[in-house]
């Protein structure tokens, strides 16, 4: 990183919950400080839409809007201006779709914010699911490359395409840097407390792990909002990601 201080946000609360109720419940608990930027997946915006985004915003959270566009240019040029309009502050896109692709949805992105007078949002490009490892990896037997190497090439493309950084998993971070500038950002999901178990994920890390491996932001989703008392949970993670004393 050549000295510059790594920029740090604040956690990322992954609401993957069903219904409207639901999620009002999780932002109306989390409205603590340091404010968590609340992140809505397929799962909430395909059922519910922009009024959900409209819910986290007005209680004054960032939002990171994580749809994963993968399609023709075309399509995610025009899904992307859609996006764009929302004025959130994240979303994402398959590195995987190529440049022609990953190039017509930062179009699209900044022409929606343009278009709606808002900042646009950061452009994220997914390397590889921090659900996925070797063993799924090359069940795509055409993929010759490991996986670290797989993550390492879609992070330079992603950066040369002039996306502001990567979703991987804070294992792949000190791999990245070693391709990219110290502004390109890597949001690292696949997060896990020591006492917490792993569900689907496969390439999980602690939140203080993450730190110390340089992560510039945390995602963090069941181990917080399927706890007893979720907001315990959220600074539990908070402190162990932004602070220098962390959970051992
Ligand atoms: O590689 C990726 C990309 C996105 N995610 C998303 O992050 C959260 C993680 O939730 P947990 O409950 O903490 O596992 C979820 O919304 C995923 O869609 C990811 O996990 N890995």
């Amino acid at each position: 990183m050549g000295g510059k201080i790594l920029k740090r946000f604040v956690p990322m609360v992954a609401i993957d919950v069903a219904t409207k109720q639901e999620a009002i419940d999780l932002f109306d608990k989390l409205m603590v400080k340091p404010q968590p930027i609340v992140k809505i997946g397929m799962e909430l915006y395909y059922g519910l839409g922009q009024v959900i985004v409209k819910e986290a915003k007005k209680r004054g959270f960032k939002v990171f809007l994580d749809l994963k566009l993968y399609d023709i240019p075309n399509t995610v040029h025009r899904a992307m201006a859609a996006i764009g309009r929302l004025g959130i502050d994240f979303t994402t896109i398959h590195a995987a779709g190529g440049s022609e692709m990953l190039i017509a949805g930062l179009a699209g992105l900044e022409e929606g914010a343009k278009e709606a007078g808002v900042k646009p949002a950061k452009l994220l490009a997914i390397t590889q699911l921090t659900s996925i490892d070797e063993k799924i990896l090359h069940e795509q037997q055409h993929v010759d490359l490991s996986l670290i190497e797989s993550v390492q090439s879609y992070a330079r493309l992603a950066e040369k395409v002039g996306l502001a950084g990567v979703v991987c998993s804070a294992h792949e971070i000190k791999a990245i840097r070693e391709v990219t500038g110290d502004d390109f950002l890597c949001v690292t999901p696949g997060i896990r407390p020591t006492h917490a178990i792993k569900d689907d994920q496969k390439r999980v890390v602690t939140p203080a792990q993450a730190r110390i491996d340089g992560s510039n932001a945390i995602v963090v989703g069941r181990p917080i909002t399927q706890s007893f008392d979720p907001v315990a949970a959220y600074q539990e993670v908070q402190k162990a990601f932004l602070n220098e004393e962390e959970e051992k």
